[in-house]
């Protein structure tokens, strides 16, 4: 029976993340979850990423940090490594849920973890490296606008002892470790896959119960490239730690293969029977790119490059021109041969500027509908911490007989694209447009 007062929540900030927000959500479908999905997205998540997700979840919803009480929010401008953190406390505020299970964007489930929701808030796994401290990475919460206050104030007054998510809620629950058994999930609900097992006669004897795998670390699935014909990670690069893990990471990408790269390739078709002029969707954008890939393995072809027109039209309000993400020519394993991607933006058409949650609708029964958020009205502001041009960052996703990564691309903006940014209230209050950047920038000038 599904529950629809109840939710499974992750959290995407930009494109790279959605990759591992969409394999988790698939794995929930997979495992036949019988409660909503939800995915928290920033402004920096390009259209076609909106577009993907709602494929997969029931809810895309754009959260910003703006939307936070002011006081609140000008005490984070000062504390920008709490960027991220404060997103994920957003995740308080689903109030038309009743009880919620977060899981991180780097985690897999791999089997029905419904039997979650018997539990209240704050349960949580301990965390592999400090077993009294929770992992913040899968927890059971009660979405609540008072605590979602709380826990901002007690960032603010208290920071966080890791300068994250999990130092910040290991303090407000500090009452985690000892308080109530029924509040410790077991390990199962929150594997860490890198983790070199001290006690493996543990893992053998309970490693094929696992249910939920938590990617932790620094280097996350999608930064391994994988072999399609194989069905596995290539060695490369960063070194497989473990054969546990191994066998973790070609599960991601075997759901990446299978349920995930067609939903790009059948977002292609849609697109090019929508709107046979193609060129109409790309207008709409603004700006399109396709990135001819460097291909580091065997060429399949020519690729063409969509060329990034300068006097496309200006973007519709909320529709951001640098939201573009850039493919390559695809040939998939099954020799399928797809030009580069135009995402469509049906919310950018018709932009009533009303606030951002999409309409819930049941993605297990009939066709998904491609339904997508409507562009918030405020000018969202870059307040996620990192002063790098997170927002800019590209996809590039190479897809060939032998190999398939995701790659991440930092965009340069143009002046223009900058200026445009500034205009539309878009200002990287952390980074380049932060005051002492600009102090330093007026010094300059005036000597
Ligand atoms: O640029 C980012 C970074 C993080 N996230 C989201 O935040 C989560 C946490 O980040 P992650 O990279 O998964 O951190 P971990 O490697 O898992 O590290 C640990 O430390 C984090 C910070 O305290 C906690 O959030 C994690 O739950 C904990 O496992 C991700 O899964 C995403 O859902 C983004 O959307 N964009
Ligand atoms: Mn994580």
């Amino acid at each position: 029976m599904p529950v629809s007062d109840q939710a499974f929540v992750t959290l995407a900030t930009n494109d790279i993340y959605c990759q591992g927000a969409l394999v988790l959500g698939q794995s929930l479908r997979n495992q036949r979850a019988t409660r909503r999905l939800v995915v928290l997205i920033t402004p920096q998540v390009s259209n076609l990423l909106r577009v993907i997700l709602s494929k997969v979840f029931d809810e895309v919803i754009e959260v910003n940090l703006i939307d936070s009480a002011d006081y609140i929010h000008l005490a984070f401008l000062k504390r920008p490594e709490l960027g991220v953190t404060l997103t994920k406390l957003h995740c308080w505020t689903l109030t038309h849920y009743s009880k919620c299970v977060f899981l991180d964007a780097d985690t897999l489930v791999l089997s029905n973890i419904d039997e979650l929701f018997d539990r209240t808030e704050f349960s949580a796994a301990p965390d592999p490296g400090w077993p009294d401290c929770f992992n913040s990475g899968v927890f059971v919460f009660q979405p609540s606008l008072e605590t979602h206050g709380l826990l901002l104030q007690h960032a603010t007054d208290h920071g966080s002892f890791d300068g994250a998510d999990q130092g910040l809620l290991n303090s407000f629950f500090s009452s985690w470790s000892t308080a109530d058994i029924h509040k410790h999930l077991p390990f199962i609900y929150n594997l860490s896959s890198n983790t070199a097992y001290t006690y493996s006669p543990a893992f053998k004897r309970f490693g094929s119960s696992v249910k939920v795998v938590h990617f932790l670390g620094p280097t996350k699935p999608w930064n391994y490239k994988y072999n399609p014909q194989t069905g596995s990670v290539l060695e490369e690069g960063s070194g497989l730690a473990n054969q546990h893990q191994t066998s973790f990471l070609n599960l991601w990408w075997k759901i990446y293969q299978h349920s995930i790269l067609p939903l790009y390739e059948s977002f292609r078709d849609e697109e090019d029977h929508a709107s046979p002029g193609h060129t109409a969707a790309v207008e709409e954008l603004g700006a399109i790119s396709a990135v001819g890939s460097s291909q580091p393995w065997p060429a399949q072809g020519p690729v063409e490059q969509t060329v990034v027109s300068d006097d496309t039209p200006p973007s519709p309000k909320g529709c951001h021109a640098e939201d573009t993400i850039g493919w390559p020519e695809l040939e998939t394993s099954a020799g399928v041969r797809c030009d580069p991607l135009s995402p469509p933006s049906p919310q950018c058409a018709d932009s009533s500027g009303t606030q951002s949650t999409s309409q819930p609708t049941d993605k297990a029964e009939g066709d998904p509908s491609l339904e997508i958020l409507e562009p918030s009205q405020e000018p969202p502001v870059d307040v996620t911490g990192d002063p790098s041009p997170q927002d800019a960052l590209e996809v590039d996703l190479a897809v060939s007989v032998f190999e398939i990564s995701i790659e991440e691309k930092v965009k340069e903006l143009s002046p223009e694209e900058e200026r445009r940014k500034w205009e539309e209230g878009r200002i990287d209050y952390m980074g380049k447009d932060a005051f002492a950047r600009i102090q330093e920038k007026l010094d300059r000038f005036l000597q």
